[in-house]
């Protein structure tokens, strides 16, 4: 049975990832999570493996050495999945400095940490692999055309994807250096279950359940590559299992949208999903779109070529958009309490500040 240290497992794709574990072995695999529970760090996600006797929380900081220890010093881990970061580009351009600290100075804290107890002399001891989940952001923006690929230079834009990168490049410096089994994994956005309200889609979804205006920004025709979190779990599990030391694989959904695409198809969709007596279901429109300002130094496009991944370890996305929407749409619908007490909280103030209402 594998022993998982997962960092930031409480948020969005931590959580879809312990579950998909759990799902996947069937139960036979050790997890700890360690999570400093930020404002995106959520234990409800995780209700239900939190009962099981080979799941273990430990609330705690990346960054603090002595919590990463103690998890060394009490578990043989076989594998370090790194999660943990801040995750919101908006935030970092308001302010950068916690991005810098988890996202660089957190992973290295990780590494040496992981690196001192995964040494035997100067060897490695066999079977182990510290994985780093990272963003196609570190590439940049594309133009109309092209595709980012494991070797398109790194042209970080905004101070989280400037982090990420910092943190990438900590990583693949253990490796150049120390020979320590290292993986980096750079995926394009996700989508699904448990995401926090403050990105794109769940954001759309909440507005539209509320009757509040869809803030879109600049023309509303920015271009993201969308992948369902499931996808993106399998992908980082066979990562784990089968992909080569040392070695980067992008990750995609090869699912370009505008992001007025993206509101379209919400709109859409909670129409059909909706039951013909909904209130709710008469106010939801095109209407609501507003287009405001502009995102600061905002990426036009991006779009992950992930022929690596599949050549090499035969992963390919399994669910579509329109199917991966609907999936995420009824899971919001089923779970109005998650996000009522999340948009109840910290997030109503970053909303009121981040959209300027009165
Ligand atoms: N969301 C996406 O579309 C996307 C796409 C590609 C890559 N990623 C990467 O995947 C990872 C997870 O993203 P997400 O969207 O689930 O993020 P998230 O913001 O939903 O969750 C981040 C989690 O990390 C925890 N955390 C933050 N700082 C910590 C610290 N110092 N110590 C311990 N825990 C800490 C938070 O409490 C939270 O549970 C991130 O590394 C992100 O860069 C995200
Ligand atoms: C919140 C919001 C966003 N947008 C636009 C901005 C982007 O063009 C697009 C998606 O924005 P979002 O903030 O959801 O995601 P990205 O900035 O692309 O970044 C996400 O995907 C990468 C891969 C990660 O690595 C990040 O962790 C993750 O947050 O919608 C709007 O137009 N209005 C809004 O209110």
């Amino acid at each position: 049975m594998k022993t998982y240290l997962i960092t930031g497992g409480a948020g969005f794709i931590g959580s879809n990832f312990i579950q998909y574990l759990f799902k996947k072995y069937d139960k036979k695999v050790f997890i700890i999570n360690l999570d400093s529970l930020t404002y995106a760090g959520n234990l409800q996600n995780l209700e239900v493996v939190s009962k099981y006797d080979n799941y273990h929380f430990v609330k705690g900081d990346i960054c603090d050495r002595e919590v990463v220890e103690s998890i060394f010093k009490q578990y043989d881990i076989d594998y370090v999945a790194n999660f943990a970061a801040e995750s919101h580009v908006d935030r970092s351009i308001e302010d950068p400095s916690i991005f810098v600290k988890t996202n660089v100075l957190g992973v290295q804290v990780l590494l040496d940490t992981t690196k001192k107890y995964w040494i035997d002399g100067d060897i490695f001891i066999k079977g182990k692999k510290f994985l780093q989940v990272s963003t196609d952001e570190v590439y940049g923006s594309l133009g109309e055309t092209g595709y980012f690929t494991e070797t398109t230079p790194l042209d970080p834009h905004s101070p989280y994807s400037a982090s990420k990168t910092g943190g990438d490049l900590l990583v693949k410096a253990y490796y150049d250096t120390y020979k320590m089994p290292v993986v980096i994994t750079r995926c394009s956005n996700n989508y699904g279950p448990y995401q926090f309200p403050e990105k794109l889609i769940p954001l759309v979804i909440h507005n539209c359940l509320s009757g509040k205006a869809i803030p879109l920004y600049g023309d509303g025709k920015n271009i993201r590559d969308w992948l369902y979190v499931t996808d993106h779990c399998s992908a980082l599990d066979i990562v784990l299992e089968k992909g080569k030391i040392g070695e980067i694989y992008n990750i995609g959904g090869n699912n370009e949208k505008q992001n007025i695409e993206v509101v379209k198809t919400i709109i859409s969709t909670l129409q059909r999903l909706l039951p013909s007596d909904d209130p709710r279901k008469g106010k939801i429109s095109k209407k609501l779109i507003t287009y405001v300002e502009d995102r600061k130094g905002h990426d036009r496009r991006y779009a992950i070529d992930s022929i690596k991944i599949k050549d090499h370890l035969g992963w390919v996305p399994t669910i579509g958009f329109e199917e991966g929407m609907a999936k995420k749409i009824q899971w919001y619908l089923d779970n109005r309490d998650w996000l009522e007490n999340i948009v109840s909280g910290e997030y109503a103030v970053y909303y009121k500040k981040m959209y300027k209402e009165a």
